[in-house]
């Protein structure tokens, strides 16, 4: 009923102990509150949170409009309704490395386990699209050193991400992971990696967990969660994959009604009540209230 009652720092030592086990770990991405309860129901090691998500919820593209208050805010809210830790994408940082401390401590603030922050130039983009750069070393690793410095639970995730590969190349990729794990990152994140070898080879440079991205229509093929433990991943996360699953259905939904003049044919794939109910703990609310107001005053019935 109401919010987890694990707390943050609950959270985050359990996603150290997870990412210290050698075990992968899959983080499917949550677009709201409710699908972190499903996330979690079904048996998931964390909840993913994701900057394209969170921009393409509102109806904006990825490219570092949305505020720290605002990913704050929602990463927050979807943290509280889960017992996982949550790992959160915090961009660029939102801003220079004064910034970036700020957003660690905010991060914290608001129940999350971990962010990941990237060497990409402001404004961003996604890390599968032509079209981005990256900033020099000196900068991405300054971020890096803010955020590390910033925490007050040395258990709260800095995850580092480079964007560098698709660039300058994997030898580019290797050596800025290394120099990121120098300032300061418990974690990297390889963005955009072409195939299973490329892994390999961050997983050579470094020795602290990778983390490896799942993302549909991307520059990497969707490897299964055997495949990528076998390279020494150590984080899988499914960033945008439920958002598109719901949209996905809710296009096929609205089309029906369109074309049927009824949603009818589409009830058999929606969630019943019941399953929305179960989500939601309703009859953990309905034993509340009947605890406070079912009584009887003695002598009377
Ligand atoms: C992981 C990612 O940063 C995200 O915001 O979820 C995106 C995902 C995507 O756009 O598919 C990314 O840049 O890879
Ligand atoms: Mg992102």
């Amino acid at each position: 009923m109401l919010y987890s009652k694990t707390t943050p720092e609950q959270k985050r030592l359990a996603l150290c102990d997870m990412l210290a086990s050698g075990n992968i770990q899959q983080f499917p991405g949550a677009f709201s509150p409710l699908s972190a309860r499903l996330i979690e129901e079904k048996g998931f090691a964390g909840v993913y949170i994701s900057g394209a998500v969170l921009a393409n919820d509102l109806g904006l593209p990825d490219i570092g409009l949305t505020t720290l208050t605002e990913v704050a805010a929602r990463a927050g809210q979807i943290a509280r309704m889960t017992d996982l830790p949550c790992l959160v994408d915090a961009d660029t940082g939102f801003g220079e490395p004064m910034n970036v401390a700020r957003s660690i401590q905010e991060l914290e603030n608001a129940g999350l386990a971990g962010c990941h922050i990237e060497d990409q130039f402001n404004p961003k983009r996604c890390g599968h699209l032509d079209g981005k750069n990256v900033v020099d070393l000196d900068t991405a690793t300054k971020r890096i050193r803010a955020a590390a410095d910033a925490r007050r639970d040395p258990n709260f995730l800095i995850m580092a991400r480079t964007d560098i590969r698709a660039v300058d190349g994997l030898q580019a990729a290797k050596d800025r992971a290394k120099a990121l794990v120098d300032a300061g990152a418990d974690a990297i994140f390889p963005e955009a990696m072409k195939d299973l070898s490329e892994f390999l080879a961050i997983r050579d440079a470094v020795d602290v967990p990778i983390l490896a991205n799942m993302t549909e229509f991307g520059q990497s093929a969707l490897f299964s969660v055997d495949e990528l433990a076998g390279v020494g991943v150590n984080m899988v996360i499914y960033p945008v994959t439920l958002l598109r699953s719901a949209m996905g259905a809710a296009e096929q939904t609205l089309d029906a009604i369109i074309k049927t003049g009824s949603q009818e044919a589409q009830v058999e794939n929606m969630l019943t009540r019941a399953r929305l109910y179960d989500l939601v703990d309703y009859e953990a609310y309905n034993r509340f209230d009947t605890g406070v107001f079912n009584f009887q005053i003695p002598g009377t019935h």
